[in-house]
């Protein structure tokens, strides 16, 4: 998939936008577009009027998001925008001021806290960072066991079957034995999406995971992302500040702008086919 990542497009005001987006088919995201929908067999994520602030700042300032099932969705936007918040908060890493979240229809979060029914939904949402925060004095086995056994109990041969399979899954299980510093980034990223990989997740949320990698070894990691999603059905949400990878990788492009969602659309329609001038600017700024 390619796409100009350069729209030459006439300024608009924002109404406008809204209306010539609605008709290329660009989801503008409003509460009239995200409402209503969790539970129909299509969106797995749901999250509505998002709201958190660190101190005076307020980062996230009425935030609604969705994402389907089996998507790979791609957010962007600028340095500090809060997609890494919205990430976290999606993991259950970070409260929430205000807002609902729902997963598969269950809600998870709201009236300020976490539901009951996310202690049942934890376990389907996976993190992996671009650090990868894997312990450098333990093997690929041991990293991915850890969790399991110490946190939740499981039984040494279940992890470990659970870990060879999760391995194979990203192409690494021939280095179950080896220790991450014996590993190249890539490879590295592909253990971590394995770790997360070890609660049989139907969300994987990935923040800046190819940051680190030149873009063959980028790429690789995005086959893996692909693979996840075309034979398991998981759904990613990715985070990136590189419009290339994004463009590629995206079945939808969600742009963060000024504390909120300022667009949700199709690659086609957000990087070739967008009136909105802020996603405009900063996919011109970006561009190289
Ligand atoms: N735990 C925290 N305490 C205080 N401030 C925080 C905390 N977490 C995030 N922030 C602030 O919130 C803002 C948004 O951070 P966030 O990491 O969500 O942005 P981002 O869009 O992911 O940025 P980047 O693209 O640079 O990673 C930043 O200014 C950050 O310093």
């Amino acid at each position: 998939m390619s796409h100009a990542l350069s729209p030459q497009l006439p300024t608009t005001t924002a109404q406008k936008d809204n209306d010539v987006s609605e008709q290329k088919g660009i989801q503008v995201a409003t509460p009239e577009h995200t409402q209503g929908t969790a539970g129909n067999g299509q969106v797995l994520v749901e999250a509505r009027g998002l709201q958190k602030s660190f101190g005076i700042r307020q980062i996230l300032k009425n935030v609604d998001f969705q994402m389907n099932k089996g998507d790979i969705t791609v957010i962007i936007g600028k340095s500090g925008s809060g997609k890494s918040t919205l990430l976290r908060a999606l993991a259950g890493l970070t409260d929430p001021d205000e807002g609902e979240i729902l997963v598969d229809g269950r809600t998870v979060f709201a009236e300020q806290k976490r539901t009951k029914e996310w202690t049942k939904v934890r376990s389907e949402v996976g993190m992996v960072f671009q650090t990868y925060t894997l312990w450098p004095h333990m093997n690929v086995l041991d990293n991915l066991v850890l969790a399991p056994r110490k946190v939740r109990g499981a039984a040494g041969s279940e992890s470990r079957d659970r870990a060879e399979a999760a391995l194979d899954e990203v192409g690494m299980k021939h280095h179950i034995l080896s220790r991450p510093t014996q590993l190249s980034g890539g490879e590295r990223q592909r253990v971590a999406i394995a770790r997360a990989l070890m609660m049989k997740p139907k969300l994987l949320l990935c923040d800046e995971i190819t940051s680190a990698l030149d873009p063959p070894v980028a790429a690789e990691v995005l086959d893996v992302l692909r693979r996840l999603k075309e034979e398991d059905g998981i759904a990613v949400a990715l985070v990136t500040h590189d419009m290339a990878f994004a463009s590629k990788a995206a079945d939808r492009v969600v742009f963060f702008h000024d504390g909120e969602i300022a667009v949700n659309a199709t690659p086609e329609a957000a990087f070739d086919d967008c009136d909105n001038q802020d996603l405009k600017k900063f996919v011109d700024a970006v561009r190289f």
